[in-house]
C-alpha cells in the first residue's frame, strides 16, 4: 500500500535541515517524518510531497526527490509551485493549486497512485479535499495546531486583529481548515481534548460534528526515543562543556550550580516566551533559587547580536531582552546555540544534573512534542494548562507534569517554584513519572499503527462527492473572518 503525506510548507529533507533554526521548522516536520519511518517500517511505501523551493539560500529543498539514509519506502518528493525562493507558510496560499496540479502529474509520470492520503496542517488539509474532489482518493487531516485558537490567542494577549490578518493570513487559514475538516474521511487528533475543546471552536461548529465518533481517531504522538533518552551519549560531554562555558559567560560563580529552567520553542509570539521570562524576572524567590536557560539557534549570545526588527524571530528576542534589562536579571537569564535535536537531547540529560527542569508555556499548545521530549530525556515539566499538555500531563488524578496559567505570570512562578524548591525525591518523583509516561504512551510505531488501523478500515469505503466551493480553485474569495 502507498500513504502519500501531504505537506505544501517545503522543509523535508534528508538531513532535517534548519529543524532548529527558523520558526518555520517545527513539530509538524518532526511529526511528518518519524510517522513515515515507522509507516514504512510496517510495510507501507509513503510518499512526503512537499514545495520544491528554487532559493539560493535555501538549496537543500531544490532537488525533485529525496530520501533519508538508511530508510526504506520513504521518498520525499518535491512539486515546484508558487514564485521562485522561500515562502513562508502563510503565504502559500493562492498557490496550492498549482500544487494539486503538481501532484497530479507526478504521479501520472511515476505511473503509481497512493491509496489514501495524509494532509498535515490547514493548507494540506486544503489540498488533500481538492485531491479528494479530482481522484476520490480519500484523505485524512491532521492538523497540528489550529488557526481559530492562535487567533484568539493572540487577540487575548493584546494584539490587533487588522494586523495579526495582515501577517498569518487566518482568514485564508481557518477557511481551508473549515473545508479539510468537513470533507476528510477522518481528522487524527493527538487528544481528545483536542477532538472536544479545539475543533468544539464556534469558528468550526458548522462544518464538523464533534459528537461524529467516525470522523475522529485519537492517535498520539511519538518521540524518537534513539534520540530523547536518559542514557547518556558520547555527544554530553561536548554539549555539558558547551553549557559550562555558557554559564561562565552569562552567570556570576556562586550561581553556577543552580538548577536551569529550560525553554526550547520556536522564536513564536504564541509560544510565550515573555510571559515565562516575565514571570521569571519579576520573581525574586525563583529568579534566587534557579537560572532560566533560552535555546536559540544560529547566534552565541544574543544581548550582543539583538536589534529592533520587523523579523518576528528576532522581534521574540528583543522583547525578551527588554524585559530581562528591565528587571535587572541579566546574570540569570542565558543562551544556548542547540544545533541538532541530538544536542538538545544531550542538554536535557545533562542539565537533569543539576536538578533542571523545562518550561513550555505557550498562549495555546496543541500537543506539544517539545515537553515530551525533555520528559523522556529525565526533566520535569511545567506546562500550560491550555491545550494538549492539560492531557499528556494529566490522567486519572495522577500528574505527569506541573500545568500553569500561561496569562497569568504569578501562576507561571507558581509553578516553576513548585518543581524548583521542591526536596529532591519529589523532583525525583516527577522525572521518574514523566519518563514512564513517555515510554508507555508515546511511541511513533504506536503512531503509525494508529494511523494505519484507521487508514485499512476507511479504504474499504466508499465517499460521496465532496461539497467543495470552486473558488478554493481561484485565489479564493475569503471573507474577513471576524474573531
Ligand atoms: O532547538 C530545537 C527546538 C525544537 N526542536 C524540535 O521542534 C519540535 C517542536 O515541536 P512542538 O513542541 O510540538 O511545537 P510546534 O513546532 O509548535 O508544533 C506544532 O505541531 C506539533 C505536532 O503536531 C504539535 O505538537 C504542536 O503543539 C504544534 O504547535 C520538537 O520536536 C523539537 O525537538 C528542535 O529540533 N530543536
Ligand atoms: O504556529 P502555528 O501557526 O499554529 O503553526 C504550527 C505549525 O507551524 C510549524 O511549526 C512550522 O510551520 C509547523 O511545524 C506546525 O504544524
Amino acid at each position: 500500500m502507498r500513504v502519500a503525506f501531504i505537506n505544501p510548507q517545503g522543509n523535508f529533507d534528508s538531513r532535517d535541515s534548519y529543524w532548529t533554526t527558523h520558526p518555520d521548522f517545527g513539530g509538524q516536520l518532526v511529526y511528518v517524518k518519524e510517522l513515515a519511518v515507522a509507516m514504512s517500517g510496517l510495510g507501507i511505501s509513503c510518499d512526503i510531497i512537499t514545495r520544491r523551493i528554487t532559493d539560493p539560500d535555501w538549496p537543500e529543498f531544490a532537488g525533485d526527490m529525496d530520501s533519508y539514509p538508511g530508510v526504506e519506502n520513504v521518498r520525499i518528493i518535491r512539486i515546484p509551485f508558487g514564485p521562485e525562493g522561500f515562502l513562508k507558510k502563510e503565504k502559500l496560499w493562492p498557490y496550492l493549486d498549482q500544487f494539486r496540479k503538481g501532484i497530479i502529474d507526478f504521479y501520472r509520470q511515476d505511473r503509481t497512485m497512493p491509496s489514501f492520503i495524509t494532509a498535515h496542517y490547514g493548507d494540506g488539509g486544503l489540498v488533500g479535499a481538492m485531491l479528494f474532489k479530482d481522484t476520490g482518493i480519500p484523505y485524512s487531516f491532521t492538523a497540528h495546531s489550529l488557526g481559530a485558537q492562535k487567533l484568539e490567542k493572540l487577540l487575548q494577549a493584546g494584539e490587533d486583529r487588522a494586523r495579526l490578518e495582515e501577517k498569518y493570513n487566518f482568514s485564508y487559514r481557518i477557511a481551508a481548515e473549515r473545508i479539510a475538516m468537513k470533507c476528510s474521511a477522518v481528522n487524527f487528533v493527538s487528544t481528545s481534548m483536542e477532538r472536544y475543546q479545539q475543533y468544539s471552536h464556534r469558528l468550526y461548529r458548522d462544518f464538523v460534528n464533534i459528537g461524529d465518533d467516525s470522523k475522529f481517531r485519537v492517535v498520539p504522538p511519538g518521540v524518537n526515543t534513539s534520540i530523547f533518552k536518559s542514557e547518556p551519549t558520547d555527544l554530553d560531554a561536548r554539549v555539558e562543556e558547551k553549557l559550562t562555558s555558557a554559564l561562565k559567560g552569562f552567570v556570576e560563580p556562586s550561581r553556577q550550580n543552580l538548577p536551569l529552567i529550560i525553554v526550547s520553542s520556536r522564536l513564536e509570539p504564541k509560544k510565550n516566551h515573555t510571559g515565562l521570562v516575565r514571570a521569571f524576572s519579576k520573581d525574586i524567590a525563583l529568579n534566587e533559587a534557579s537560572n532560566l536557560l533560552i535555546v536559540v539557534r544560529g547566534m552565541e549570545n544574543p544581548y550582543d547580536e539583538y536589534e529592533k526588527t520587523d523579523d518576528p524571530e528576532r522581534a521574540v528576542l528583543s522583547e525578551i531582552i527588554e524585559i530581562v534589562r528591565r528587571n535587572g536579571v541579566e546574570k540569570k537569564v542565558l543562551f544556548l546555540n542547540i544545533e541538532s535535536q541530538l544536542e538538545l537531547a544531550a542538554l536535557y540529560r545533562v542539565a537533569g544534573k543539576l536538578r533542571s527542569i523545562f518550561a513550555l508555556t505557550s498562549l495555546y499548545e496543541p500537543f506539544g512534542l517539545a515537553s515530551i521530549e525533555a520528559m523522556a530525556c529525565g526533566l520535569p515539566v511545567v506546562a500550560t494548562s491550555n491545550g494538549g499538555p492539560s492531557e499528556s500531563l494529566n490522567e486519572n488524578g495522577v500528574e505527569y507534569g506541573v500545568l500553569v496559567d500561561p496569562a497569568d505570570p504569578q501562576d507561571i512562578a507558581r509553578g516553576l517554584k513548585r518543581l524548583i524548591n521542591c526536596d529532591q525525591d519529589v523532583w525525583k518523583s516527577f522525572r521518574e513519572r514523566a519518563m514512564n509516561r513517555v515510554l508507555d504512551k508515546y511511541t511513533w510505531a504506536a503512531t503509525a499503527k494508529g494511523y494505519l488501523d484507521a487508514i485499512k478500515e476507511l479504504i474499504k469505503n466508499t465517499y460521496p462527492e465532496p461539497e467543495i466551493p470552486d473558488c478554493i480553485y481561484t485565489g479564493m474569495e475569503i471573507p474577513f473572518i471576524e474573531s
